[in-house]
């Protein structure tokens, strides 16, 4: 089986791991790399190459073409509508799915002077930044995650945002001060990798022994509070799910920030996972109620380049 992977080296070890479960339970795989526009366009802010999706739908379309069996992705850059043609066939056991702050001598977020230079492109993170500490200078910072630590040693900016999974799959040993979920809620599905095949094919049934039931779970209570909302993924929406109790209690935390992190529309709740999705589905309703959505169109529409 031929397993369709971006370039990056991020995007590498993920595949790597996916064949490597694969193998490990008799199932051959055979790497190969696919350009994606996401991967073309790094001199611009994404939201403005093609926003949501800019990595995927390539990979998709190899897919449905026939030349891959399997397609391996970060599961948060998976946009909400999919092509029916598709399916998610396992959901690999979540990394960490916290942000992590680095910076160049060492400092804490505590530490960081006044005015210190930070880089991100999320609106989520930048936002969430502001919330916490309005005097930072939040910088844009493209790239792959190679290009934004060599951006941060050569000293463009005082620290940078990553999400704590792609270090440890980078398998690098850096020091990092890791977020806090309250203060710095992760995006959905941050830390967890999806494998995509064809509905109804021998790929499917193969990858879904290597599912894991409570990463599936959990990423699919993160989509479903937040998808009335309508943010995708480049609006400053947070949603963490978590098991606690034994595996029979999730622990959900959801937020909407304005783009300066001045407003934010927030839930934290327990439910039980017995019939988690009507639960689930109830705390979008809730988070609407709030304002979520006007707080969204609010963020987008400051966003969007202008018409006229
Ligand atoms: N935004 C790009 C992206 N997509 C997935 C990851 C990291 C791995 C993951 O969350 O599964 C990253 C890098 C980052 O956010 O720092």
């Amino acid at each position: 089986m031929i397993i369709g992977t971006r370039g990056s080296d991020l995007a590498l070890a993920q595949a790597k791991t996916v064949g490597g479960l694969l193998d490990n339970r008799g199932f051959p795989t055979t790497r190969k790399i696919i350009k994606t526009s996401g991967d073309t366009f790094t001199d611009r802010p994404l939201h403005e190459v093609e926003g949501v999706g800019a990595f995927v739908r390539e990979l998709d379309d190899r897919m449905l073409s026939g030349e891959i069996d399997i397609a391996v992705h970060s599961m948060k850059d998976l946009p909400t509508e999919r092509p029916a043609e598709l399916s998610i066939a396992a959901v690999i056991e979540r990394d960490s799915p916290h942000d992590v702050l680095l910076t160049n001598d060492g400092s804490t977020l505590d530490e960081l002077p006044e005015e210190a230079i930070v880089g991100t492109t999320s609106m989520r993170r930048r936002a969430q930044f502001l919330r916490y500490r309005p005097d930072l200078n939040v910088q844009d910072l493209r790239g792959n995650i190679n290009t934004r630590v060599k951006k941060l040693e050569s000293g463009t900016y005082d620290a940078i945002i990553l999400a704590e999974a792609g270090l440890q799959r980078m398998g690098w040993d850096i020091e990092c001060h890791r977020l806090d979920a309250d203060g710095f809620c992760p995006s959905a599905n941050q830390g967890t990798i999806a494998v995509v095949t064809l509905a109804g094919s021998e790929a499917e049934l193969l990858c879904s022994q290597i599912d894991h039931a409570e990463s599936r779970i959990a990423t699919e209570v993160e989509r479903l509070v937040i998808r009335d909302v309508e943010g995708g993924c480049i609006v400053p929406v947070g949603s963490f799910a978590e098991f606690v109790d034994n595996g029979n209690t999730i622990h959900i935390r959801a937020e909407i920030l304005s783009l300066d992190g001045k407003r934010d529309i927030r839930l934290d709740e327990m439910i039980p996972v017995d019939n988690y999705r009507e639960h689930a589905k109830e705390l979008g309703q809730k988070l609407v109620a709030l304002g979520g959505k006007e707080l969204v169109k609010e963020a987008i529409s400051q966003l969007s380049p202008k018409n006229d």
